[in-house]
């Protein structure tokens, strides 16, 4: 089966790289499957492109190899953006999912129905070596729900209602998640290059 090195420490976009790209009969490896310890790649981007450009590059380099690397978020109207580029740490580090969500709820609190517009933003970065960085990005446009349901995906799932939905995204089966998220959209782009591979 063909590899490709998904250059994530997160458990949940590890786990939707896997099945998505099982489909194309490719094993995604993601950093925490590598028998060595990897170390952090600091996020000091002021894009996600940026930010998906440093960890694909930093571990194509290191295994002389083809890596994507994914830098997401959620970015939210009514808090003009946040927490954006900042998701992963927005109530501080280390990165706590929980400590997250309750700061986004709290901030939302007296945000009317109406104004709760929110999206994903994936950004892929495919390093290969000697070559350009490429760059794909996919979004999921929805609402900020008033609390938290659900115990699918991960990170802010609990939270975000797709449009068209009236369920949170961790309320949906984990199928259903990964034929409309950010994820998916910034993945279909490269199915071209997948076959490639
Ligand atoms: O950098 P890596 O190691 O890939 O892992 P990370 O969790 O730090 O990932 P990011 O830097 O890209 O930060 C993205 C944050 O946005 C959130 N996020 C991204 N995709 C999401 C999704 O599909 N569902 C819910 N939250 C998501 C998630 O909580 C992350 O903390
Ligand atoms: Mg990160």
């Amino acid at each position: 089966m063909k590899k490709i090195i998904v250059a994530t420490k997160n458990k949940g976009k590890a786990k939707e790289f896997k099945e998505f790209f099982a489909s194309f009969d490719i094993q995604a490896i993601s950093l925490l499957d590598l028998p060595e310890s990897i170390p952090d790649i600091e996020e000091t981007g002021t894009t996600f492109e940026e930010n998906a450009a440093l960890k694909a590059e930093q571990i194509s380099e290191r295994f002389n190899t083809a890596v994507i690397a994914d830098d997401s978020g959620l970015i939210i109207d009514a808090l003009n953006g946040r927490p954006g580029l900042f998701s992963a740490r927005y109530a501080g580090e280390p990165t706590n999912d929980q400590a997250n969500i309750d700061k986004v709820l709290q901030e939302m609190q007296d945000v009317p129905d109406q104004d709760r517009h929110a999206r994903f933003i994936c950004v892929l970065a495919i390093a290969q070596p000697g070559e350009e960085t490429t760059f794909n990005t996919g979004y999921c446009e929805g609402y900020i729900h008033r609390n938290q349901k659900g115990d699918h995906g991960f990170g802010y799932d609990p939270i975000f209602i797709p449009k068209g939905y009236d369920v949170t995204m961790a309320e949906l089966d984990p199928d259903k998640k990964n034929q409309i998220s950010h994820r998916k959209n910034a993945i279909d782009q490269l199915e071209k290059w997948l076959h490639t591979l």
